[in-house]
């Protein structure tokens, strides 16, 4: 199947009166049908202008971007209009109408659509029961908390039915566990109704708990891209070191390194833990060879339904034994000197 969306050296350039902007820069990239891809990066990467390009809310200004096949690039204004259909998006503040209610944001598109009305308030209905809010049809948005009303964005937004949709930071004005409310309903969106969701956030645990495939974003460039799992164990830009840091503490740093240099004289490795890393097996043979370890640092836990953590060891022995044991780690997975 080919990708739902692709960006084909895509650049938008922000014209201003003493110097261009250049927003996206030459992006190529492709979002797979029925993936929940994030991108990711700091204040100022790109991310709302690349998403924005989707549905035409930026127009690109050299490059194809081919969404659901057709090149967007090409489409007139009132073309976008109709493609913006196909393609709903999310935002940060919500962006509900204060003076409709739930029922009447939620039929608002459909409206815009030119739905007829008896089978508009079937589908209003049939939303809000998707998003938990049927009881909620007759409130006005101002009566609703940050989640509710996200829900409410979230029903508007798939009123029409779109295959595309686009969450620019929707979480980031909710509490942590609003916030995994929200997501839970975002992976329904795409597990039940087949839609695919690009997400878009400067934080890499929304990343871990929802996306598939990850791009991280640097001055409008693509950094890098890949899976959450190869992302997370294995960044291969600087940017993703950093990222990946900020939520995976693998090696002790400061007072936790001092504390264990104190107590431990020997040399230390951080050891990256996966599935199929055959570690445990290299430590049983490090006795024979007059090496012993602690493990003084680490944790696994699960990433992508596989096992993902780091273990921090403490190897005592002869410099030589202990040697040979490292090179051994090193054949089975990665290992860094903790200095
Ligand atoms: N309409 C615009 N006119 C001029 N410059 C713009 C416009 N929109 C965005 N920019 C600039 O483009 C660059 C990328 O902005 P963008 O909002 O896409 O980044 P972002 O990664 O989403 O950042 P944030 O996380 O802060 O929203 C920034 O330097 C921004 O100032």
């Amino acid at each position: 199947m080919p990708p739902i969306i692709e960006f084909r050296d895509v650049s938008k350039v922000f014209r201003g009166r003493a110097s261009d902007l250049t927003a996206v820069d030459h992006v190529d990239l492709s979002i797979e049908q029925g993936e929940i891809f994030a991108v990711i990066g700091y204040s100022g990467a790109g991310k709302s202008t690349l998403v924005r390009l989707i549905n035409g809310l930026e127009r690109v200004t050299s490059g194809e971007l081919i969404v659901d096949g057709q090149n967007v690039a090409e489409l007139s204004e009132s073309q976008m209009e109709r493609k913006r259909r196909d393609v709903g998006m999310i935002f940060q503040q919500f962006n509900l109408f204060g003076s409709r209610t739930v029922a009447g944001n939620v039929d608002f598109p459909l409206r815009v659509a030119g739905w007829p009305k008896d089978r508009r308030a079937a589908r209003v209905a049939e939303l809000l029961d998707f998003v938990g809010l049927l009881d909620r049809a007759h409130a006005y948005p101002n009566q609703l908390s940050g989640g509710q009303k996200q829900r409410v964005g979230i029903a508007r937004a798939l009123a029409a039915g779109p295959k595309i949709l686009l969450a620019d930071e929707a979480t980031s004005a909710l509490d942590p566990e609003t916030t995994q409310d929200v997501l839970r309903l975002l992976k329904k969106v795409n597990t039940e109704l087949g839609v695919t969701v690009v997400v878009i956030t400067h934080e890499l645990e929304i990343v871990r708990a929802i996306a598939d495939r990850v791009a991280i974003l640097e001055n409008g460039h693509v950094a890098e891209i890949g899976t959450v799992f190869e992302t997370f164990s294995n960044p291969r830009s600087e940017v993703g070191r950093r990222f990946v840091s900020t939520v995976i503490h693998d090696q002790p740093r400061g007072e936790d390194l001092a504390r264990i240099r104190a107590a431990h004289p020997g040399r230390i490795v951080t050891a990256t833990i996966h599935d199929g890393s055959r570690l445990g097996a290299v430590l049983a043979d490090a006795g024979a060879h007059g090496v012993r370890f602690e493990i003084v640092y680490g944790g696994i836990g699960t990433l992508q339904a596989r096992s993902f953590g780091s273990l921090t060891l403490a190897l005592t022995g002869s410099e030589d034994a202990v040697d040979r044991v490292v090179t051994e780690l090193r054949d089975v997975t990665e290992i860094q000197e903790v200095a």
